[in-house]
């Protein structure tokens, strides 16, 4: 038969190129390149052809031939879909709502986001891409599907009157100040630009490290000053973690607690933890409160993160608020510089607090606001020495600090104006120009000084705290959402018809109530004993309120407030329970019976402080302590004492057994009188009563003392060694 003629072209390309998908295998029967790798390689090294007038004559491969503007459609292809998971839009609703609740809860945290449909829950509204929100507002079986009511657009508003009145009530709210889009007319006269100074905190590079910090945090703990802390809290960065980092757990921090009063700082304590959780804090390495709670809390985010190795917690925040004094008290040592200039922090750095848990410190960060420039200068961003005319910003700070807290400080008893001030403060300091005109400069920067490091008594009084002339000794403290919610009750109360008033009055009273209520568990819910802030300014009785301390007291948060950084105390703790167990028995085993009494009522003592010891372990441990420090007085006056009595008691044995061998050897020495001891034998006994670390081993093993009084030499090679001598 004959085989039929191939005439048409083939389509196998018989080259040996490398670029050929057809190509024959290689030696091995392969070839380096795969025939996909191939076919895409080609595909990217294609050009397309034109004519000499521009013109495409041969179009890339997949390039589109349909003339710009032309509408077309994506071809219909169940591909489209493959590959994705469908459910009900009654359980997308469900989950939508549950979850929204968890994100609006500080207290709650969403783990494993990135294994949740979470791009579900971020349906977020961008001007191009502006959709109507319908499910924000009603739901979906009433808009849509076949019992779907929604005939119309759904507005705010049910009727034309209704729509009137909105545009009434808005137009009344307008604000010509805050349009930014007002056209006004050019006046010639411009706002002198602001100096460099001002600007301080915030460079691109100073947000740039900002940036570096929230990106590598898990935690991130916003520092707040205690003075102030709306002006130094920072709302663009928390909407900014809340809308694109929302996995990142945000909470505050309300440090220099210690130069505002009490009652102020549990307040703003209360109305904060509202959004984030919020710690009151005094950063000092000696003097510190809120360092137990912050590790403690800190720990407690290490161990949602179990699946990671360690956690990095970012502390930003205003510049002078204290950051990098947090970290150094969490440390317990100076690792970050710390000065009372703005800036001093130029770079975030790295700083390990236990195995697990990494602190970063980050430079100051000032955010866009309209602060005027003695808002900043009062804020502490700017360093004195480099502020142009510090007289300007005087009159501002007599303004804000209490009159009384000022002629305290200062010891001026009155001032017409602020430069009457100066002037008086200058005479009285003694900072005179040539002449004995008062060098008002220079006195101005010293009160600024003073200002930012906190030796002016000031503090900004929590929203809704009314200090009238009747409620001075019970100031209130108003949440902001529930103050508005108030208002608005009474203005409905107002408004309201008389006919049928009485039962929704009735009502909203007990709404108001319910609110007091809520207010009082968040009140009751703050855990930190604020009873022990070391408050350093004096405040006047008017500011001073008494704070109850019992009832908020937990007794395990407090002692925890002590110490927590020192991991291995624990340790420490358990050997020297062993070194008295380990000593007792050896005591017990050489005890004769002659000191049998003695060595008895020893053994109970300790016997007594060991189980005090072992009970303490134990709760600290059920309360699960990590560290724990016994108060090194009691513990020197406990060991001491114990090693001191045993050691009286071991002499007296020693010498016994000593003197019974002796006797039973050398028949010739005569046995000393029992009661009375030997010079030497006194001295020993002195120099153990002064033993003040026991129950550390190293002493007992390394010191050259103890080493030879530890060897126990036969007593015939001893005395074979003195008679070489
Ligand atoms: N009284 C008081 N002073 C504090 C406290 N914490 C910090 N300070 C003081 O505030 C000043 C600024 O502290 P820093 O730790 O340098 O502040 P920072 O936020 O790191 O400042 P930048 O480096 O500018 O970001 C220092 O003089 C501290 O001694 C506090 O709890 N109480």
């Amino acid at each position: 038969m004959v085989k039929a003629k191939f005439k048409g072209k083939s389509s196998i390309n018989p080259s040996n190129s490398s670029s050929n998908p057809d190509r024959v295998k290689g030696a091995g029967g392969n070839n380096m390149r795969d025939r996909a790798t191939i076919k895409r390689l080609n595909m990217y090294r294609q050009k397309q052809r034109c004519n000499s007038r521009g013109k495409v004559i041969k179009p890339l491969q997949y390039q589109n031939t349909v003339a710009s503007g032309t509408v077309a459609r994506v071809e219909p292809n169940i591909k489209w879909f493959a590959n994705t998971r469908v459910i009900k839009q009654s359980s997308l609703q469900k989950f939508q709502e549950e979850m929204h609740a968890v994100n609006k809860d500080p207290y709650r945290v969403v783990m494993r986001q990135s294994k949740l449909p979470m791009s579900l829950l971020h349906d977020r509204i961008k001007a191009h891409n502006s959709k109507v929100h319908i499910l924000d507002t009603e739901t979906f079986e009433t808009t849509f599907g076949p019992k779907a009511q929604r005939k119309r657009p759904t507005l705010s508003v049910g009727e034309l009157k209704d729509l009137a009145e909105q545009a009434e009530v808005s137009t009344q709210s307008y604000n010509a100040e805050k349009d930014r889009d007002l056209v006004s007319e050019d006046s010639g006269v411009k706002d002198e630009a602001r100096e460099d100074i001002f600007k301080k905190g915030q460079s691109k590079r100073i947000w740039g490290e900002l940036y570096k910090v929230i990106d590598s945090s898990d935690v991130v703990i916003q520092v707040l000053d205690a003075r102030d802390p709306m002006g130094t809290r920072s709302q663009s960065i928390e909407s900014y973690l809340k809308k694109e980092k929302p996995w990142k757990h945000l909470i505050f921090v309300l440090n220099k607690c210690d130069l505002i009063p009490t009652w102020v700082t549990k307040r703003w304590v209360a109305m904060l933890s509202q959004e984030y959780p919020t710690l009151a804090f005094h950063a000092s390495l000696t003097n510190s409160f809120g360092k137990g709670s912050l590790i403690q809390l800190l720990r407690q985010f290490g161990k949602l993160h179990s699946d990671k190795k360690q956690i990095s917690v970012g502390f930003i925040g205003y510049p002078n608020v204290g950051k990098s004094s947090v970290i150094n008290t969490l440390r317990s040592k100076k690792v970050c510089n710390v000065a009372p200039l703005a800036g001093e922090t130029k770079v975030w750095q790295y700083i390990t607090l236990m195995r697990r848990i990494f602190l970063i410190d980050c430079p100051g960060v000032v955010y866009p606001s309209d602060d005027s420039e003695t808002d900043i200068v009062l804020k502490g961003v700017v360093q004195v020495e480099k502020i142009r005319c510090p007289e300007d910003h005087i009159g501002a700070v007599l303004e804000r600090a209490k009159a009384e807290y000022i002629q305290k400080t200062y010891r001026i008893p009155s001032w017409s104006s602020a430069e009457d001030f100066l002037e008086k403060l200058a005479f009285r300091t003694g900072k005179l120009l040539k002449g004995g005109e008062p060098d008002l400069p220079t006195v101005s920067k010293m009160v600024l000084n003073d200002w930012q490091r906190g030796r002016i008594p000031f503090f900004v009084k929590p929203p809704g705290v009314k200090m009238d002339e009747e409620n001075k000794a019970e100031p209130m403290l108003e949440m902001p959402e529930m103050e508005t919610k108030n208002e608005e009750l009474e203005n409905r109360l107002e408004a309201q018809d008389v006919e049928g008033a009485s039962s929704s009055q009735q009502d909203d009273q007990k709404q108001l109530s319910q609110n007091k209520e809520e207010m009082q568990k968040i009140f009751s819910n703050l855990k930190q004993n604020f009873g022990k802030i070391n408050v350093a300014p004096e405040f006047s009785e008017e500011d001073l309120v008494p704070v109850e301390i019992s009832d908020i007291l937990d007794p395990s948060w407090s002692e925890d407030e002590q110490d927590e950084d020192n991991e291995e105390d624990e340790e420490q703790v358990k050997e020297q329970i062993e070194e008295q167990e380990k000593e007792k028995s050896s005591v017990s085993d050489s005890a004769s019976k002659a000191e049998k009494k003695s060595i008895l009522e020893a053994n109970e003592e300790m016997d007594e402080k060991i189980n005090k010891l072992k009970h303490f372990l134990d709760r600290a441990k059920s309360k699960h302590f990590s560290a724990i420090r016994i108060p090194k007085g009691l513990s020197e006056k406990v060991f001491s004492e114990t090693i001191a009595k045993q050691n009286g008691a071991k002499n007296q044995q020693q010498k016994a057994v000593n003197l019974g061998k002796k006797r039973k050897a050398l028949e010739d020495e005569e046995p000393a009188p029992p009661t009375k001891l030997k010079s030497k034998e006194r001295r020993r006994l002195e120099r153990a009563q002064k033993v003040k670390k026991v129950g550390v081993r190293y002493y007992e093993t390394h010191n050259v003392k103890n080493k030879n009084k530890n060897k126990k030499m036969p007593l015939d090679g001893k005395k074979a060694k003195r008679a070489k001598r």
